[in-house]
């Protein structure tokens, strides 16, 4: 007698022993066929399946054993809960009037932005989804999504990746690099379903095709539900894995079987070593948020899944990293991970977007419960996320905004997953308009109608910064973001009245009277702003291989811009380098930040400090 993986964990937590089970069919999903089947070559479950195909659809197979198998699968899902399905709670919260209206995207708030991209035989980018074939079941969910055009980052990154290319993509929060990295993935799987090999008959442990690590739970959790909203009757299966939660409900779903799997390092390092998932047929491995995984000081654990498991080397799978934000050491990993890459940055790396009004208002720390008071009560009833520094403090500062007759929550690390969950729907419902939150909230979490992000305890890091305003502003929309800043704030003071110079926001005379200061103290000391922390030059990170020989083949650089006075490529730049730089709006090619200017990218190998993790 077998128990299923699933069966066992639960054995262990239980403590109890139980017969064993077949795998649970839903009286639903019984003796029926599948609808719109994924494309030709995929024959519904009811057809008879040839070759291996057979074996992959996992139903017949597991109907003659009675039990499931890793890797066994469902093709098609006219079974599959309609993920598109989401009513709209958000009827009495203000919505900023700049939308386009029906979750659309203001595409106006893109025209000009400049993309650099480089690295060898780089794709040109798309000006439409149709542009690309993404396969017709794809093609259907990204309607569905009323995804109309391509955010820019999308523009380029999708067709790299679609050619199969290696890929560190930078673009500001909230522009869409969910999607760009999910697409490609999901329809190279339905492309090579049939070539996929098959994981060993029998075999207990998962094998996915691809992999997206991400930093946090709730980032992890979020990505899933869009990669099974993209996924959704295409018959690819897309499954999660995260701490703080049981591990026998995401054993049971690895059991029915997985093509893409989502998950944080430390709880797939957990599956790996009790041989639960085996990464040997991973084609796509993506990293987002990576270099917050290496602030986090998950370095180690990523490390390990890439390359001292089973996964397959840089060459033989396709990675991608993506990010708002690059500093110096991501370049390490990218070094290390990537193989022939192409390094792609819409906006300047860093960079926060125009679409998000930044104010800095200088308060003492006695006076910041008042301010925020006044704040609260002069906006209307919109979704407000405050970030603090501590736990404890998100604790307290809930529970006076909830004595002072403000719906709030709080979310930070010290809370239990469920609490967690609990906390965010709450606030995402608009039941608690206020989300009182650590940096756990910081990172990727794509709320919708959050208009106002209160920096009630500014970060140490700019990085940070960037992040948290980035819950609002998102998708073309506009939003507002206010810090409160005073003594204790004044190391972050240069590199946020950089920030606020590009963003084209307007910086207090004070702010920049302590940025210049700082600024002269830490030059004595040898630190510095956001130069310093991405390499010098105006916006910072970039490819390093532009400043390092290649490690093989030649590396190219170009420029182009598409707008009226583009002048196109820009000259070689010497030997067998030459750098590129796009930009879609009006204005002569040459005289923007990105075509000519050279930069010296710190890449070195030192130690990466890791900050810990609430
Ligand atoms: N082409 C598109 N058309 C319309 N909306 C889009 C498009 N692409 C993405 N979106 C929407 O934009 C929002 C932001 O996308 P996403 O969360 O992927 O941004 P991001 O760049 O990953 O942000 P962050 O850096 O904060 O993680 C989401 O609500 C997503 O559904």
């Amino acid at each position: 007698m077998t128990l299923s993986l699933a069966d066992e964990a639960l054995e262990k937590t239980s403590g109890s022993s139980r017969p064993t089970r077949a795998c649970y069919v839903p009286p639903h999903l019984r003796n029926k066929s599948f609808s719109t089947p994924v494309s030709s070559q995929i024959p519904s479950s009811n057809e008879t399946l040839p070759g291996s195909q057979l074996n992959r659809s996992g139903s017949r197979e597991s109907r003659r054993s009675g039990r499931c198998r890793w890797g066994d699968r469902q093709r098609g899902g006219g079974h599959e809960t309609n993920p598109f399905d989401v009513a709209d709670k958000f009827a009495d919260l203000e919505v900023s009037q700049d939308e386009t209206g029906g979750g659309g995207i203001n595409f106006d708030a893109y025209e000009d932005i400049p993309v650099e991209t480089s690295g060898s035989d780089v794709p040109p980018p798309v000006n439409t989804f149709a542009e690309i074939d993404l396969g017709d079941a794809l093609s259907e969910n990204i309607r569905r999504c009323k995804y109309v055009k391509p955010t820019p980052v999308q523009r380029h990154a999708i067709p790299i990746a679609v050619a199969g290319r290696d890929l560190m993509a930078c673009a500001q929060t909230g522009s869409g690099k969910t999607a760009a990295f999910c697409f490609p993935i999901i329809s190279g799987i339905m492309r090579n379903w049939m070539q996929q090999p098959m994981p060993p008959h029998g075999a207990r442990t998962a094998c996915p095709l691809a992999l997206v690590l991400s930093p946090t739970r709730e980032l992890s959790c979020q990505i899933h539900e869009e990669a099974k909203k993209f996924s959704y009757q295409t018959g690819v299966r897309v499954v999660v894995a995260y701490g703080g939660a049981p591990v026998f409900q995401q054993l049971r779903d690895l059991e029915k079987g997985v093509d893409i799997l989502v998950a944080t390092p430390g709880r797939l390092v957990d599956l790996i070593e009790r041989t639960k998932v085996s990464l040997r047929m991973i084609k796509y491995l993506a990293l987002d948020e990576a270099d917050r995984m290496l602030d986090m000081g998950f370095e180690p654990q990523i490390r390990r899944i890439v390359e001292q498991m089973d996964m397959p080397p840089p060459g033989v799978r396709q990675t991608m990293l993506f990010s708002a934000t690059f500093p110096n050491e991501i370049q390490r990993l990218a070094f290390d991970f990537l193989s022939n890459y192409i390094f792609l940055a819409v906006g300047r790396v860093g960079s926060s977007t125009d679409l998000i009004s930044q104010r800095v208002e200088f308060v003492q720390e006695k006076d910041k419960r008042s301010y925020l008071l006044d704040l609260l009560h002069a906006q209307s009833q919109t979704l407000t996320l405050v970030f603090v520094e501590t736990k404890k403090g998100a604790d307290s500062l809930e529970h006076w905004l909830s004595t002072n007759g403000f719906l709030a929550t709080a979310i930070h690390g010290d809370k239990v997953q469920v609490e967690r969950e609990k906390a965010l729907r709450s606030f995402k419902s608009g039941h608690t308009p206020i989300l009182v939150a650590t940096d756990v909230a910081a990172r990727g979490l794509d709320i919708p109608h959050v208009s106002h992000v209160i920096n009630f305890d500014l970060p140490k890091d700019i990085d940070d910064y960037v992040h948290r305003i980035g819950r609002t502003g998102r998708a073309g929309k506009s939003g507002l973001a206010t810090a409160f800043f005073n003594e204790g704030n004044r190391s972050i003071a240069k590199a946020l009245s950089e920030l606020m110079q590009e963003a084209h926001q307007e910086v207090p005379a004070w702010l920049s009277q302590y940025a210049e200061r700082h600024s002269e103290r830490s030059s004595f000391y040898g630190g510095g702003g956001r130069s310093c922390k991405y390499g010098s030059g105006r916006f910072g990170g970039h490819d390093y291989r532009r400043d390092a020989p290649p490690r093989g083949g030649n590396c190219y650089y170009y420029s182009y811009r598409s707008g009226p006075g583009g002048a196109g490529d820009a000259p070689p730049r010497g030997g067998k380098c030459y750098y590129n730089s796009y930009s879609f709006g009006p204005g002569d090619a040459g005289d923007g930040p990105y075509s000519t200017t050279s930069h010296v990218y710190g890449f070195n190998h030192e130690p990466v400090v890791a900050s810990g993790w609430d």
